[in-house]
C-alpha cells in the first residue's frame, strides 16, 4: 500500500539524545559509540545543541540521555549539555529525566550536575554483579563500584535509580544468575531492565564465537534463566510490564513506555532515531559524518498505513498490557480481527497469545519467543 498517513501537525512531547562517547569498549557491544579518548567532544556537543535548539522545542514530558555513556563525558560537559537542553523547557512539563550512567564514571561532581539540571532517573549499565564476568565481558567497573554509586544517588536526593543487567553470559551458570538476582533484590531499586545476552555483528564476543572460543549457555538454560528472573522479581513486587522490564508501581519507564506505545519523539545526535511527523530518520553515524552533514538525518522514511500497523502491533505487544483492538480500531479506522482475526487466533493455539474482550498480549512463552511472534504479524501488502 502506497498511501501515506495524514502528517501528525502535534509536535512530539519526548526526546532521545545520544552521546556516543565511552570510556571502555565493552566485547557485546553494538551500539553507536567510540572510544572518547582524542574525540571531538566538545564540537560534538555544539552540533547536538544547535540540531536540539533548530527544533524550537518549548516542552516535553520525557528526556533520555543514552548512549554510549553520557557520563563519559567531564562535569563541565555534562553541565554545557544538559543547561543547553534545558535552557528553554518549560519544567513543570517534564515528566521523567533520564540519564545513563556507568557505574565507574559516576563521580560527586557529576553527581551534582545531574541533580542541578532537574534530572530525575538515573540508569546504571552494571550488567551483572560478578567481578570476574565483568571482567570477562570488557567492563572495567567493580560490583562494589555499583553499591557506592547507588548509595551517592540515594544521598543526593535520586530515588527513581534503574540498573540494567545482562544474563546468559560467557560461562555464566543458572548459580550465578541467582546470586545477581539475590544481590539485585537486596538494594530494592524501583526499576531494573533484564536483557538477554545478544550476539552481535562486529563485536569481540562475535569474533570470538567465529573461533570457537566463546562458552555462552544453551538455548534451554537462558529460558530456564529468564524463567527464574521473571518468577523471582514478580514473588518480590516487580510488575514485568515488558519482555525486558520490571517495575515497581510507578516506576515504570515512561519514556520507554512512549516508545512500546508508539507515539513521536526527537532524537538527536549521531546514530540516534526519531519519529515526527509520521516520519521515521535515524542520524548520520560516524560522529565525522553527523558532525560535517547539515543535514543530520541519513534516512528518512513516511510510514505507510501498513507499516503503521505492524509496528503498532511489534511494540504493542512487547507490554504486557499488550494491545487494545478498540483503540487499534479507532486509529486506523479498520477492522482489527479483519486483517488480524486468523493469525491471533494461530497464535492462541499455539500458546504463544491471549485474548480477552478487548486486549490481546504475549503469554509467558510468546515474552520468550518474542521474535517468531512478531513476525506472523507481517502484513502482506494490502490492497
Ligand atoms: C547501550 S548501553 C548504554 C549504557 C551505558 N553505556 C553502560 O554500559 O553502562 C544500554 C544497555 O544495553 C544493554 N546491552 C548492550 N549490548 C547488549 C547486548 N549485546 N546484549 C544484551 N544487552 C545489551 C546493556 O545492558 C546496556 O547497559
Ligand atoms: C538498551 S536501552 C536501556 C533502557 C534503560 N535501561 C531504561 O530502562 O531506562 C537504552 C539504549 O537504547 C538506545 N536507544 C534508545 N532510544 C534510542 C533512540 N531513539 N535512538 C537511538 N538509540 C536509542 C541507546 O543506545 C540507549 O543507550
Ligand atoms: S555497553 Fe555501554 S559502556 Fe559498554 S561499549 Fe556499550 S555503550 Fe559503551
Amino acid at each position: 500500500m502506497r498511501k501515506k498517513l495524514k502528517n501528525n501537525d502535534k509536535k512530539p512531547t519526548s526526546a532521545y539524545i545520544h552521546i556516543p562517547f565511552c570510556t571502555q569498549i565493552c566485547y557485546y557491544c553494538d551500539f553507536a559509540k567510540v572510544y572518547i579518548q582524542n574525540q571531538p567532544v566538545d564540537a560534538y556537543l555544539t552540533t547536538l545543541l544547535a540540531e536540539f535548539d533548530a527544533q524550537d522545542i518549548a516542552a516535553l514530558k520525557t528526556i533520555y540521555i543514552g548512549g554510549g555513556t553520557p557520563t563519559a563525558l567531564t562535569a563541565r560537559q555534562l553541565d554545557t549539555l544538559l543547561s543547553g537542553i534545558t535552557r528553554h523547557l518549560d519544567l513543570n512539563q517534564l515528566k521523567e529525566f533520564t540519564v545513563e550512567a556507568n557505574p565507574g564514571d559516576l563521580s560527586d561532581d557529576k553527581i551534582a550536575v545531574l541533580k542541578k539540571h532537574h534530572v530525575n532517573r538515573v540508569s546504571l549499565g552494571v550488567q551483572t554483579f560478578n567481578d570476574k564476568l565483568l571482567k570477562k565481558i570488557g567492563r572495567s567497573h567493580t560490583a562494589q563500584d555499583v553499591f557506592d554509586n547507588i548509595a551517592k544517588l540515594k544521598a543526593a536526593g535520586f530515588d527513581n535509580i534503574t540498573i540494567d543487567l545482562i544474563y546468559a553470559l560467557p560461562g555464566q551458570t543458572m548459580a550465578d544468575v541467582k546470586k545477581d538476582v539475590a544481590t539485585l533484590l537486596s538494594l530494592d531499586l524501583p526499576h531494573v531492565a533484564l536483557y538477554s545476552l545478544i550476539l552481535e555483528n562486529h563485536t569481540i564476543f562475535m569474533n570470538k564465537m567465529r573461533r570457537g572460543k566463546l562458552d555462552l549457555p544453551s538455548d534451554d538454560s537462558d529460558f530456564e534463566m529468564y524463567n527464574y528472573i521473571i518468577d523471582s522479581l514478580e514473588t518480590a513486587g516487580y510488575d514485568h510490564y515488558e519482555i525486558s522490564n520490571f517495575g515497581k508501581k510507578g516506576f515504570e519507564s515512561a519514556h520507554n513506555l512512549m516508545y512500546w506505545d508508539n507515539a513521536e519523539y526527537y532524537g538527536f545526535g549521531a546514530g540516534a532515531s526519531g519519529y515526527v511527523s509520521g516520519i521515521r530518520y535515524k542520524n548520520h553515524v560516524p560522529i565525522h559524518h553527523y558532525l560535517e552533514n547539515d543535514d543530520k538525518r541519513a534516512v528518512q522514511e513516511a510510514l505507510t498505513i501498513k507499516e503503521q500497523m505492524e509496528e503498532e502491533l511489534f511494540l504493542g505487544l512487547r507490554k504486557k498490557s499488550g494491545v487494545n483492538t478498540v483503540a487499534f480500531n479507532r486509529k486506523f479506522n479498520q477492522d482489527f480481527d479483519a486483517i488480524y482475526g486468523e493469525t491471533v487466533a494461530k497464535l492462541i493455539e499455539k500458546h504463544l497469545l491471549s485474548r480477552n474482550e478487548e486486549t490481546i498480549f504475549m503469554t509467558r512463552q510468546g515474552l520468550m519467543l518474542g521474535n517468531d511472534v512478531f513476525e506472523a504479524f507481517l502484513l502482506d501488502d494490502l490492497a
